[in-house]
């Protein structure tokens, strides 16, 4: 398979950079060949994209909009099967996780198609301004034009979702720029969207890396918006070079998940071997500090490697796998040295620790410190570490010790303690009773402090996807 970017509905074939490949990160087979796109590629596919918002988005009713993306979730649905392989094979994601995905992106098409009918203003009571009386205010939404989208590897049907589908829903056009590493499920997603109605140029697929595309995508000063989800270098760097546009970041963490005495240990330990494991640990609120209260401390670790231990690794494509591989040799290698240094500052590893090729066995830690990079750092791996607490003070103030602020977990049975503690720590959403990593895709979604800016969850992106348009009337006296 070859793929190239599409623009104006149209796929480029030829490419002045040199081919890039996807290969599959278990066993390294060839998956896709790249056309790859450069900054003119960029250049073009912007024009058209403010081209298309002016002669094509700014005319077509909602009730269209809304027609389309549902027809593209009915289309998702029944080609489910056939893309959750492409995930499987592009990033190596285990079958019965990619197929979860899949059915994840029906829901936010679905949810975005609904919104697309509620996009409303308000009329203001403009009288109570002194000197407003025989004035009439309103307040309407409208698109802001055209938005890019930049997206990671590690949930790349889904998190591109989450961008393309209130942008659309909004009337904007959309220039998808998905990582370079799985760019399969991408380009699958932009013809399904033609199928379904979309007309050409309203959504652009740039592939290619970010030096190359990404970088003159954010400068562009025709762009309005730049959505981005990825890592805290990089969002850093749109950041800087965005200028004017809107940014919103959703970016890394280290997500921290407190466990009281009186927690059900039942429930706590399965979810969390999956909240720390799931997709190898490359999930942006997978649980990578677990704290533990001392009273059940050994307790929670015992049965806590014990069933990590039972959890199958191996080959992505079977049923039974539970841990497939990292996306590549050069993550894993990374991760396992943090695996190292931390051994060698007096950490224990109490499972896992040893890594064949891409393949990092889940790894459970102790005796850790607030500066190691495991605990300090967003580790992105099958790696979750384990700290004993005494008081809720003291497992507060540790879960906020961190540069970012992503999700958390808290698990108690007392309702106070539960508010209490979910008011003081210093994150965009918390989860009682359930794990960090548990995401729905209807709630606000997105971090603090270095985690990110901005709020994604179908109404909340769409919001931010839209411009307040304030229209006056003078009227005249009688
Ligand atoms: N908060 C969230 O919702 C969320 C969700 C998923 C992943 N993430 C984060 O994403 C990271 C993993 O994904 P990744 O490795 O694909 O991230 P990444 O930051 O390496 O790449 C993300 C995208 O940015 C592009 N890019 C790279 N350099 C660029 C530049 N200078 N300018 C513009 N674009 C550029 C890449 O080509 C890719 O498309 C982790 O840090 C994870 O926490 C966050
Ligand atoms: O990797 C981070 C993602 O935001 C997780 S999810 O797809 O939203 O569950």
């Amino acid at each position: 398979m070859r793929i190239g970017s599409i623009i104006d509905g149209i796929e480029r074939t030829k490419s002045n950079q040199p081919a890039m490949y996807v290969k599959n990160p278990y066993n390294e087979e060839y998956v896709a060949e790249l056309l790859p796109a450069d900054e003119q590629d960029v250049k073009e596919a912007v024009q058209n994209s403010k081209d298309t918002f002016h002669t094509v988005m700014k005319q077509m009713p909602a009730h269209e909009r809304a027609d389309i993306l549902r027809r593209a979730a009915d289309l998702l649905e029944e080609r489910s099967e056939s893309f959750a392989e492409v995930i499987m094979l592009e990033a190596g994601k285990p079958i019965r996780y990619s197929r979860a995905e899949i059915d994840r992106s029906i829901q936010v098409l679905r949810f975005a198609s609904e919104m697309t009918k509620h996009i409303t203003g308000e009329v203001l009571p403009m009288d109570a301004a002194v000197g407003g009386s025989g004035r009439k205010g309103f307040v309407k939404r409208e698109p802001i034009g055209v938005v890019g989208a930049i997206t990671p590897f590690n949930f790349p049907l889904n998190l591109s979702l989450h961008k393309i589908a209130p942008a659309l829903a909004a009337g904007n056009t959309i220039i998808y720029k998905p990582a370079e590493k799985t760019p399969v499920s991408a380009y699958k997603l932009v013809q399904l969207l033609q199928e379904a109605g979309l007309p050409n140029g309203v959504l652009n697929l740039i592939i290619g890396t970010g030096q190359e595309t990404g970088v003159p995508l954010t400068r562009d000063d025709r762009v309005q918006k730049i959505t981005f989800t990825g890592s805290l270098p990089v969002g850093r760097s749109i950041q800087q070079e965005a200028g004017f546009k809107k940014v919103t970041l959703e970016l890394g963490s280290n997500s921290p998940n407190l466990i009281f005495e009186d927690a059900d240990l039942d429930h706590v330990v399965g979810a969390l071997v999956k909240g720390a494991f799931a997709f190898s640990g490359q999930v942006c609120i997978s649980a990578q500090r677990i704290y533990v209260q001392r009273t059940i401390y050994e307790m929670f670790l015992d049965r806590y490697v014990q069933e990590t231990e039972s959890l199958n690794v191996g080959n992505p494509a079977e049923e039974t796998t539970d841990i497939g591989p990292m996306i590549n040799e050069k993550e894993a290698k990374r991760a396992h040295q943090w695996i190292e240094d931390a051994a060698a500052k007096g950490a224990i590893v109490q499972t896992g620790g040893s890594r064949n090729k891409t393949m990092l066995k889940p790894t459970i830690m102790t005796n850790v410190t607030s500066n190691m990079k495991v605990t300090a750092e967003e580790v992105f791996a099958p790696i979750v570490s384990v700290i004993p607490f005494e008081t809720e003070a003291e497992a507060v103030a540790m879960a906020n010790d961190s540069i970012y602020g992503l999700q958390a977990g808290v698990f108690t049975k007392d309702i106070n303690r539960a508010f209490r503690t979910a008011d003081q720590l210093e994150t965009g959403g918390v989860w009682i009773n359930d794990i960090s990593t548990y995401r729905q895709d209807n709630h606000p979604y997105g971090g603090v402090k270095q985690s990110g800016i901005g709020k994604e969850g179908v109404k909340y992106a769409l919001e931010d996807m839209t411009e307040l348009k304030f229209i006056g009337i003078r009227l005249e006296e009688e």
